[in-house]
């Protein structure tokens, strides 16, 4: 079998806004029948790399190519009414004073008219909106307004589709199910398609991959379970749930942290390290039930209906300093505190003592920052 060819191609891109690098040296190809997100947080440069994609951003350095055909080099740039490619945005962006029908079809100008009113008849019927061909946008739904824009966005059958944030402005109750509809019809259609998010989870859901960009580069790409399991850096393992993260030194292949000395056979004697855990890789059982467990102070427990969220406290001394422990115990949260989460309603209550402690395979070690 060969490899399937990737449709969009993207190689060393940078985009600079005066001195500020919004994009910082992307490469990245997604095949077709691919839906790729791009999750990373607010001005990271998802945004300006679609727009440089779909040519709303002039390209100054790099290559854009889609099904073999460079779109955009430096010095050269196909115009984005001639690009494969297809937009679809947070705000929809549907003409107001066009029908559905009328807002569909723009954009195709290119197209014999007969042909132009087959193929937004075909779309309509697909995206189930023939019954509003008429109506003005003000009329639908947050979820049918959704619809009409995506089969805008494909309306001139592009080889890339690219969505910007296309369901942020939904409410919540809305969103799932708009979310589920529009992806089944992207998948339907079998075009490459780029998601950009700043929902972790939305990108998870949606991505059969994930590219996580920071400070305008692409720190990891890969399926949502590698990222979940393998994260590159803890701002990567932080992106995808909460973690308890500390400080530490490795001495002869080992690390000692509150929750227990763990191996760490890729790192040298005095290499400084980030040691992290998942909360839900946690495990907690009654006290004295497991020897390498260590001893914790339940100090507030949520319960979130398909999980109750736990903070502890660690032993007084097992987080500074104690043992070769460099750093203040965990991460994002208050100094000595832990936090565990387990699945369903747990019965514990402030000032319960409980064993905690983690699978030496759950451990994610990073080299510190
Ligand atoms: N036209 C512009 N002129 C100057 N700076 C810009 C311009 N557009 C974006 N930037 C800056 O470039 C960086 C990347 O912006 P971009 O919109 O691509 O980020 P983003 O990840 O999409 O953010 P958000 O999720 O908030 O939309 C930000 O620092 C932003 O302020």
């Amino acid at each position: 079998m060969t490899a399937p060819t990737p449709s969009v191609v993207l190689t060393d891109i940078v985009h600079r806004y005066g001195a500020h690098r919004a994009v910082n040296g992307v490469s990245l190809a997604v095949e077709s029948r691919e839906i790729l997100c791009v999750v990373g947080p607010s001005g990271c440069g998802k945004s300006t790399l679609l727009r440089l994609i779909s040519g709303l951003e002039t390209l100054q350095q790099g290559t854009i190519a889609v099904g073999g055909r460079v779109l955009a080099a430096p010095g050269q740039s196909l115009p984005p009414e001639r690009r494969p490619v297809g937009m679809m945005f947070q705000d929809f962006a549907l003409f107001p004073h066009m029908t559905v029908s009328g807002n569909i079809a723009f954009g195709q100008t290119d197209r014999p008219r007969a042909e132009r009113q087959k193929r937004v008849a075909a779309l309509l019927e697909s995206m189930a909106l023939t019954r509003y061909a008429d109506a003005y946008p003000h009329t639908l739904s947050g979820g049918q307004q959704q619809r009409v824009a995506l089969a805008r966005a494909l309306a001139r059958d592009p080889q890339v589709l690219l969505l910007d944030e296309p369901f942020s402005a939904l409410d919540e109750q809305l969103r799932r199910s708009v979310r589920d509809e529009v992806v089944r019809l992207i998948r339907a259609t079998g075009i490459a398609t780029i998601v950009v998010t700043h929902d972790p989870e939305e990108a998870m859901e949606i991505g059969s991959r994930v590219a996580v960009m920071d400070g305008g580069q692409l720190v990891q790409t890969d399926t949502p379970l590698a990222l979940y399991r393998n994260p590159a850096n803890s701002f990567v393992a932080r992106l995808f749930g909460e973690i308890n993260r500390f400080d530490a030194t490795v001495e002869n292949g080992q690390i000692v942290t509150p929750l227990g000395r763990f191996a760490a056979p890729d790192h040298r004697s005095g290499d400084r390290v980030e040691v992290a855990c998942r909360i839900e890789d946690l495990a907690l059982s009654p006290l004295n039930s497991h020897p390498d467990a260590v001893r914790v102070r339940v100090r507030h427990a949520s319960f979130l209906g398909s999980s109750t969220r736990i903070c502890l406290a660690l032993p007084h001394g097992n987080g500074a300093g104690a043992n070769g422990v460099g750093g203040n115990g965990s991460g994002d949260h208050p100094p000595g505190e832990i936090h565990a989460r387990l699945p369903g309603h747990v019965d514990v209550r402030a000032g319960d003592e409980l064993a905690a402690r983690v699978d030496a395979g759950r451990v994610m070690l990073f080299p510190s920052a």
